[in-house]
């Protein structure tokens, strides 16, 4: 089956708005595209497929009520509009999917939900309940409470990880360009990418940065696409039924051949941040990253930052550069003691306890291309 069908097909779907496609340049709700959108997702809904909407725009829809005339650099100010524009936005899908009879549920996600395992399960529990019961949920992330440190900031990967929470079988991105662009297509000269297969295909790509209120740019699109591990189609709102009905419109990125990461892994590669770093030796990056072992503590040179045992963690070659991160087995204060000596000897001196790995080979995922 073909990509684009499998998109049209689709029983399980993310679809992800961004907010130029949804409120206008005064900052205001723009209902007009808001209705036709949802006249889109309520068709698609109508034949049975399920679908999570993630929606942008919190932001871009407080600036006028706040009497902003664009988009505040700092955070607080920034959290404040989202804080009035989420109310506004939400209130008006509520009204708007209304129009067709259909119940519509509020999830906001921080980056910390999709990064700690047990609050992940709870969101995953959550839009499966939601599903199940028939709502339509809309996300967003809770803008309100994410500091900058912990912050996704743009909703594509955001989208992309709720995609594989759920289990999606495609994910349509919806922004205000029609297609990935060889280069900024504000720019004279830029031609239009239909497919993607993988990197080769990006070579001659420039990935600009976001236009008038989005955040991401391309950039965080062809992060997702990579994240997603399913067909993912990026174009403009306009397009939406075309996309969904599997019409070659916009950029198809077609998912990576072989076997996809497991959820935990690309949780991990993509939701996380290194709350430290442990520095190998070279046989040590040769071992995890080449033969995918396990990190022994033996291969340890050093490590720094504040981590408890559980926590993700970088882990860095001779010239500092970070080739895989994974959940620690150790704090970082007990490491210094372990570090160059072999389990064995651990063992033996320290208790049984000290056997143990520094990162098993099960939570590591390798973060450079150089395998
Ligand atoms: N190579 C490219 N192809 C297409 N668009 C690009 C490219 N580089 C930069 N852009 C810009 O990215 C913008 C879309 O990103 P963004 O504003 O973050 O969207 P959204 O709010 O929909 O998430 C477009 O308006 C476009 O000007
Ligand atoms: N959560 C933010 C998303 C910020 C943003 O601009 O995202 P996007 O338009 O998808 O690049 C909001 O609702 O304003």
């Amino acid at each position: 089956m073909s990509e684009r069908v499998e998109v049209a097909k689709a029983r399980r779907i993310v679809v992800k708005a961004g907010s130029s496609s949804l409120t206008t340049p005064r900052g205001t709700i723009d209902a007009n595209r808001i209705d036709a959108l949802v006249d889109v997702l309520a068709a698609r809904r109508a034949d049975g497929t399920e679908i999570v909407f993630v929606s942008s725009g919190a932001i871009a829809a407080g600036l006028a009520p706040l009497g902003l005339s664009r988009r505040p650099p700092d955070l607080a100010t920034q959290q404040a509009a989202a804080s009035v524009g989420q109310g506004l936005l939400f209130a008006r899908y509520t009204s708007s999917f209304a129009r067709y009879g259909m119940t519509v549920g509020q999830v906001l996600l921080t980056a910390d939900d999709m990064m700690r395992r047990s609050h992940h399960r709870n969101a995953q529990r959550t839009l499966g309940q939601l599903l199940a019961m028939g709502i339509l949920p809309i996300v967003n992330e809770n803008d309100t409470v994410a500091t900058d440190e912990i912050r996704f900031g743009d909703n594509d990967r955001l989208a992309a990880l709720v995609a594989h929470l759920i289990r999606a079988d495609a994910l349509v991105l919806l922004s205000d360009v029609d297609a990935l662009y060889t280069g900024d297509p504000r720019q004279p000269g830029a031609r239009r990418v239909d497919d993607v297969h993988g990197p080769d295909d990006l070579r001659d790509v420039k990935l600009g940065r976001s236009g008038r209120v989005g955040t991401g740019g391309m950039v965080t699109k062809v992060e997702a696409a990579r994240i997603a591990g399913i067909p993912v189609v990026l174009t403009n709102a306009a397009s939406a039924a075309h996309a969904l009905a599997g019409d070659k419109v916009g950029t198809l990125f077609h998912p990576a051949e072989g076997r996809r990461m497991s959820t935990r892994n690309l949780w991990l590669a993509h939701a996380t941040t290194g709350q430290g770093r442990v520095m190998l030796d070279p046989g040590a990056v040769e071992a995890v990253v080449r033969r995918r072992k396990s990190l022994l503590p033996a291969g340890v040179t050093g490590v720094d930052g504040d981590f408890a045992a559980g926590d993700p963690v970088d882990l860095c070659d001779t010239s500092g550069h970070v080739v895989a991160r994974g959940l620690v087995n150790y704090d970082a204060s007990e490491i210094p003691e372990l570090m160059g000596r072999s389990t064995r000897w651990l063992a033996r001196e320290l208790g049984a306890e000290y056997e143990r790995e520094i990162i098993h080979r099960d939570h590591l995922v390798i973060l450079t291309d150089e395998r």
